[in-house]
């Protein structure tokens, strides 16, 4: 009934060879691209050096798109479009209201087509049906935007690897992304829009298969990590420490994925609950939320000797430490956790930089881990942290820090449900804290995170 007008020949895995802008990429489409058409903007650029780290955090699909580990850029200034992102952005425009059907009819769509590729795929699909177009449709948006495009993929690719994903993979994925979206974006689909979108994939898979070979050289796809502590602290709360099967590199601040041995192929987002630790062990918070699977499972079912999975380190919400600025900390509920990791870093590093935490939670209760943050305080003056209880404050976390400061020598960390996250942007940006100094990871994968 629609078929997608390509074939696809077999992926490379060597860098720019047949990437986006070389000869015979493999996801070619039966009519070449006319002359008029310049090739897409985005090369596999692998220099590192030059990717600027996005603000917001990241990961992004599974099994080609899951939780995002990438930070998610922010939108590409639309000024100067080139032609393919016209194109694309036309059809997304299109597809938007139909996102859902277009998913759904994706998966059905790869499933019946290549049965091989489902059990890469947890038995479940709801949380991971948002991811895939999500993810793509983020790379697709930021096409002209190459450093920031780059970077995203690039961690999409190393992110992937945990789940199986292989580069010859990809052609499939790109042939029913295509018929899928032929199928809805019926006003806009031509062959032009066609030839768009099939440049646009295939450089955004060979950026991610590029990335995935870089990344297999030097880490695995994934660590195996056995639970070695299991501390409740509330009712739905629990500490989880784990130790990896080999040495885990991060930062303080940033995030990983992990897979328990109850849900196979479903993966949620952690951040690190400290800095890294001399004896290698990797702190989490967890909190049961309803009908939240993996939260459910580490809080009430994990216990010592179990074993998880654990993906690559992933995120942005790091300590610059080439400055000497304050850092105002905003962490709510189990947000806390990375925002302990920053002042702990901050204090490994010596400098004596103001950090200001403002720990905000429903009740009394909810601050589990307020005797940790004072111990802090006391040891370190440079320190204040300021709980900020709903019930007995009659504001919420970001009103409370309206009432102090001035903030405009500080950069600002925000750590929290997706709601604390915006509102607490809205109000840093009200008292004239510019964008580029707040930081937090993406609000779309803490909500794809819960569960
Ligand atoms: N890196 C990150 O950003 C991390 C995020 N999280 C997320 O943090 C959340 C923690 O959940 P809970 O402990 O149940 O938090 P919670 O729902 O109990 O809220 C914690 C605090 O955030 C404030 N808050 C909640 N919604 C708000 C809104 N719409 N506007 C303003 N303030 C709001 C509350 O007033 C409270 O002070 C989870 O969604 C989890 O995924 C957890 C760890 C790391």
């Amino acid at each position: 009934m629609f078929e997608a007008r390509h074939s696809m020949d077999a992926p490379t895995t060597a860098s720019t060879a047949s990437g986006p802008d070389g000869e015979g990429g493999w996801f070619t489409p039966h009519n070449p691209p006319s002359p008029s058409t310049p090739p897409a903007p985005v090369s596999g650029d692998h220099d590192e050096g030059r990717i600027p780290q996005p603000r917001a955090s990241d990961e992004a699909a599974a099994p080609i798109a899951g939780p995002g580990a990438e930070p998610r850029p922010a939108p590409a200034p639309r000024k100067d479009a080139s032609p393919d992102a016209v194109l694309v952005r036309r059809t997304m425009e299109e597809v938007g209201p139909v996102a859902d059907k277009v998913t759904s009819y994706f998966y059905a769509l790869l499933f019946v087509r290549h049965p091989d590729l489902r059990p890469l795929f947890p038995a479940a699909m709801d949380t991971q049906r948002d991811r895939l177009l999500r993810a793509l449709l983020t790379a697709a948006e930021h096409i002209d935007d190459k450093d920031v495009l780059v970077a995203y993929l690039k961690n999409l690719g190393r992110g992937h690897r945990k789940y199986g994903t292989r580069a010859e993979h990809y052609p499939a994925v790109g042939e029913c992304l295509i018929a899928s979206l032929a199928r809805y974006a019926t006003t806009t689909w031509n062959e032009e829009a066609e030839t768009a979108w099939v440049r646009a994939y295939t450089t955004i898979s060979q950026v991610m298969i590029d990335a995935a070979a870089a990344d297999e050289l030097t880490s695995p796809a994934w660590w195996l990590g056995e639970i070695v502590a299991h501390e409740r602290r509330t009712s739905d709360i629990a500490v989880v420490t784990v130790r990896p099967d080999q040495p885990y590199p991060f930062l303080a601040g940033q995030y990983t994925t992990l897979e328990t041995p109850w849900w196979p192929r479903v993966w949620r987002h952690y951040s690190f609950a400290s800095t890294p630790r001399s004896d290698g062990l990797l702190a989490f918070h967890v909190k049961a939320v309803p009908a939240g699977w993996v939260s459910g499972a580490l809080v009430h079912r994990a216990r010592p000797g179990d074993v998880l999975r654990l993906g690559p380190p992933a995120g942005s919400m790091t300590v610059d430490h080439s400055t000497d600025s304050g850092l105002l900390c905003l962490g709510g509920g189990t947000g806390i956790a990375p925002i302990k990791a920053l002042v702990e870093d901050v204090a490994e590093h010596g400098r004596r930089r103001a950090v200001e935490v403002f720990y905000g939670a429903r009740t009394g209760d909810d601050l589990y881990d307020i005797d940790t943050l004072l111990r802090l305080q006391q040891n370190h003056p440079w320190l204040a942290v300021r709980p900020v209880v709903d019930q007995q404050a009659h504001l919420q976390l970001p009103d409370a820090v309206r009432e102090y400061g001035p903030w405009n020598e500080y950069d600002a960390y925000l750590s929290g449900p997706p709601g604390m996250i915006r509102s607490g942007v809205d109000a840093l940006r009200g008292i004239g804290i510019p964008a580029s100094r707040i930081r937090h990871d993406a609000v779309e994968d803490l909500v794809a995170a819960a569960g």
